[in-house]
């Protein structure tokens, strides 16, 4: 068992948001930090696996908001270490819908459909701006009937950004989309960022350095003085400062206590934000039996039940060859398979196939599901509370409660969701506090400059400890001194 150690910041969560906080803190001086992570693992929801001869990303597959007037800095990042990626162009789906029969809707109807619900959706979102009530704005988005508009309500709501997408979402860092292809996976950016808090041996098997791996945490012990972490394994680590980098998901479970509770408004805000479960379902196959043209990179299955195996994309521009077929499901139909078995699944989305391509396609031969949902260190995809709305829960799922400073996509103002969000959310939280970090040693000066008037009025009870804040709010000749700037206490004194 560790014994209790002190750090000055301890990140909580290795992911990106965790990593990049932890890069800003240790460019800016900060060498004693620890980072604690639940898994045995770092990249958080940035997961490869391999499957079917080929690196499928189980979690962040594209690098979204590429080629606008702002640079997308996890774009530079993947390009600077030579990430394999391909452009993916999803809004083709809208003119490859099938219907139950196999057959495909015609172009015109689709684009018809496609752009009213564009429409429907964007003019309901500019009625909702001023209402308070998130949720409001998120359930009356939709009223579609027709299974060709329900698949198409689908891929605006539930594939991508819900309400957030149509309008705010891309505004600064361009709508081009990459599809990571690469064997290392998109984590491979994970592990370079971190690599100066890991020791590996010479095998590559991660040693425990400033990162360490399979630390749970289950409690927060917080005070003015600083924070005490316990991890589920029994140890115990005190820090003067924490950035909590874990989901909102998490935030929303048991799986950490607080002492004392969280505050009231930081509590609501929390629970305000919604999660949205994302799932994508990998099936491999012996033979291709769909159309794979590029422009046929997606498809779409419109059925009477919304969501329901609704958007499909092959893999052969990514990986050629590699007989792979992905379907994306969300919230409660992602409830719903991950709660059953994966065979379940499987003939459920064999069905699929054979309602659009026939009863002669093969079986597939492999399938993944992923589990988002039941992980505990994840409890779901990512947040979707529409930042339009109500920009005071953003403010508050950022603002910092004591010593523990919030971070993680849900805390990005422009970009939540997003990998780039959790990374420009890392950095932002590690200024905020490096900031925090200045200003508490200059009060430490001026406190330590502040001794010798202290004796020297012999009139002040106040502890010398006490930070020039505390002091500026007493009554004594000391106020007059301090108010005038903050220059040092001697040339108060003259
Ligand atoms: C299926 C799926 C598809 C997605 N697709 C895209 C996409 O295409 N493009 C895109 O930009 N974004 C996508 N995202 C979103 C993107 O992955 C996330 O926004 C981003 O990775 C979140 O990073 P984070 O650092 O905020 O959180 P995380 O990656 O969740 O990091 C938090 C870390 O905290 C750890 N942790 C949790 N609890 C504890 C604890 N008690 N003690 C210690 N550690 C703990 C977790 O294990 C995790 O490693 C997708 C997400 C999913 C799940």
């Amino acid at each position: 068992m560790d014994s209790p150690s002190r750090f000055s910041v301890i990140v909580i969560g290795a992911g990106i948001s965790g990593i990049s906080a932890a890069k800003v803190l240790a460019e800016n001086g900060i060498d004693d930090l620890l980072i604690l992570e639940a898994s045995d693992r770092i990249g958080g929801r940035i997961r490869k696996e391999k499957f079917g001869g080929v690196t499928v990303e189980l979690g962040a597959g594209w690098i979204a908001g590429v080629g606008g007037k702002e640079s997308n800095p996890v774009w530079e990042l993947a390009s600077g270490s030579g990430l394999r990626t391909c452009l993916s162009d999803y809004s083709n789906a809208r003119y490859n819908i099938y219907d139950r029969s196999g057959k495909i809707f015609p172009s015109g109807i689709a684009a018809d459909s496609y752009k009213k619900a564009v429409d429907s959706a964007i003019q309901k979102l500019r009625d909702q701006e001023d209402d308070d009530d998130i949720s409001t704005a998120i359930e009356s988005t939709s009223a579609p009937k027709t299974p060709i508009e329900l698949a198409i309500d689908f891929i605006l709501h539930d594939f991508e950004m819900a309400e957030v997408e149509p309008i705010s979402t891309y505004v600064d860092f361009g709508e081009r989309e990459f599809l990571v292809a690469d064997e290392r996976g998109y984590e491979h950016l994970l592990y370079k960022m971190a690599q100066e808090f890991l020791l590996t041996s010479e095998e590559g098997k991660i040693l425990d350095n400033r990162l360490k791996l399979n630390k749970v945490v289950r409690e927060l012990q917080h005070s003015r003085n600083g924070v005490t972490v316990k991890t589920e394994d029994g140890c115990v680590y005190e820090a003067n400062y924490v950035i909590l980098s874990v989901s909102i998901g998490v935030l929303q479970s048991d799986l950490i206590a607080f002492k004392p509770p969280l505050p009231r408004w930081k509590k609501e805000a929390i629970e305000k934000c919604d999660v949205m479960v994302y799932t994508k379902i990998f099936l491999k196959f012996p033979y291709k039996f769909w159309p794979y043209g590029p422009e046929k990179e997606f498809f779409i299955y419109a059925h009477e039940r919304r969501g329901y195996f609704t958007f499909w994309q092959h893999m052969e521009n990514a990986y050629p060859g590699s007989n792979i077929l992905v379907v994306t499901l969300t919230n409660e139909e992602s409830k719903r398979v991950e709660a059953q078995p994966d065979a379940e699944t499987l003939k459920e989305a064999m069905g699929v196939l054979r309602d659009m391509f026939g009863p002669d396609i093969p079986d597939a031969i492999d399938i993944i599901v992923p589990r988002w949902w039941n992980n505990r260190f994840q409890r779901g995809s990512y947040s979707n509370y529409p930042i339009i709305s109500n920009d005071q829960v953003v403010q508050d799922m950022k603002a910092p409660v004591g010593c523990i400073f919030f971070t993680g996509e849900h805390t990005s103002e422009r970009f939540n969701g997003y990998v780039h969000g959790g990374y420009l959310a890392g950095i932002e939280t590690s200024k905020a506090l490096l900031e925090e970090i200045k200003k508490e040693r200059k009060n430490e000066n001026q406190t330590f400059l502040l001794e010798p008037l202290l004796a020297f009025t012999g009139s002040l009870t106040l502890k010398q400890t006490e930070p020039v804040s505390s002091l500026q709010k007493c009554d004594i000749p000391t106020q007059l001194y301090l108010s005038k700037g903050n220059f040092g206490i001697s040339e108060a004194i003259l």
